[in-house]
């Protein structure tokens, strides 16, 4: 992975401080994406040195929802080899990925070719397909769940096609959900409920891995209306740990303006979103915000066109458990404004409107 360096704390826009000490107040003031060192949280045991982190972690996602976590305790090289066996798997050719294609929102595991998938706001499944239709994502990805699943099976490619795929994305995910555990309870302390409260609702690792790969694209096809990299959309679980390489083309949307502001790659960190249910569970107390992914500033090819460069990002989608209810939680306002609902109910919902 190649990403640049930026000594920043703070990553307020698309331009980090230490590149402009002239961007106006106002506008560095509005939206943060805030730059989170997790060492402390990780090593403390005195619970005044983890609340401190807790509170940061908590206030950057009433805010905008996004920070960037530091000293996260995921090993770079395993974050590397993970990018190194994706991007190895969207080399093969197309008739061996395609045999290993996505079929179920139940399932949710498999190879999505470009076009399957549009990610979007609505909820209407006509106006969805309609989209899909005329501006579809321009992306492949592949979905990986948890791999002793008795009804669903992952859609591994054989160990000759792709040797060390496997152990290698079963790992990432272990190490994805430790993360997820300790970040939730860094949630927990900071909505001052007990430390280990969300545990139990979310050790069952019912998440998604998605290895995502956007093949370069001649800038003009990334012009159309409405057509981007991945449409406006907000994750569905609790929260998204984002692992980009250094390309860029994430934006995060400023509630209050509406405005995108460009989410760039900050080498050694991880990009971590809240996700609807999260948001849902907390009464909108914790904010999940719309992003997407745009073209980034693209490289001429000749006089008349340029080229957008391909670009590889890993999300790992984290849920509580599918048989958890989330409901209105402790500390959270007086009257709830979402009925109960189940977790595997709901992301399946969510996800048999988006695919194709
Ligand atoms: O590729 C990215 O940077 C973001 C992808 C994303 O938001 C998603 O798959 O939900
Ligand atoms: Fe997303």
């Amino acid at each position: 992975m190649l990403q640049y360096r930026l000594s920043v704390f703070l990553h307020p826009t698309s331009l980090a401080r230490s590149f402009s000490s002239s961007i106006p107040r106002r506008a560095t003031a509005q939206f943060r994406i805030p730059v989170i060192d997790f060492s402390k949280f990780r090593a403390s045991t005195s619970a005044q040195e983890k609340k401190e982190t807790a509170d940061e972690i908590v206030s950057a996602f009433k805010e905008s929802g996004f920070i960037y976590l530091s000293n996260h305790g995921v090993d770079p090289q395993q974050v590397q080899s993970t990018f190194k066996k994706s991007a190895d798997f969207f080399a093969l050719p197309y008739d061996v990925k395609r045999k290993l294609a996505w079929e179920d929102p139940r399932s949710n595991r498999g190879y999505v070719e470009i076009g399957r998938e549009r990610v979007t706001q609505s909820a209407d499944p006509d106006e969805i397909a309609t989209l899909r239709e005329k501006a579809p994502d321009f992306k492949e990805s592949m979905e990986i769940g948890r791999d002793w699943d008795s009804t669903w099976k992952n859609q591994w490619p054989s160990e000759t096609i792709a040797p060390g795929f496997k152990q290698n994305m079963l790992d990432f995910y272990e190490t994805c959900h430790e993360l997820h555990v300790q970040i939730m309870r860094s949630i927990a302390i900071g909505l001052d409920l007990q430390e280990h409260f969300f545990d139990d609702k979310i050790d069952e690792k019912c998440h998604n891995l998605r290895l995502l790969s956007y093949p370069a694209i001649k800038s003009t096809l990334l012009k159309d209306e409405g057509q981007a990299r991945a449409g406006a959309h907000s994750d569905y679980g609790t929260l998204t740990l984002l692992f980009q390489d250094s390309v860029g083309g994430l934006e995060v949307q400023n509630p209050q303006t509406g405005e995108f502001i460009p989410a760039t790659p900050i080498a050694d960190t991880i990009v971590v979103n809240v996700g609807d249910l999260l948001a849902r569970w907390s009464n909108d107390v914790l904010r999940s915000t719309l992003h997407r992914v745009v073209a980034p500033p693209a490289q001429a090819i000749s006089e008349t066109e340029s080229v957008t460069p391909k670009r590889q990002s890993i999300a790992f989608f984290c849920n509580p458990n599918f048989s958890t209810e989330v409901s209105c939680l402790p500390n959270c306002g007086d009257q709830a404004k979402y009925p109960p609902v189940n977790t595997g109910d709901y992301i399946v919902g969510r996800l048999s409107v988006t695919y194709t």
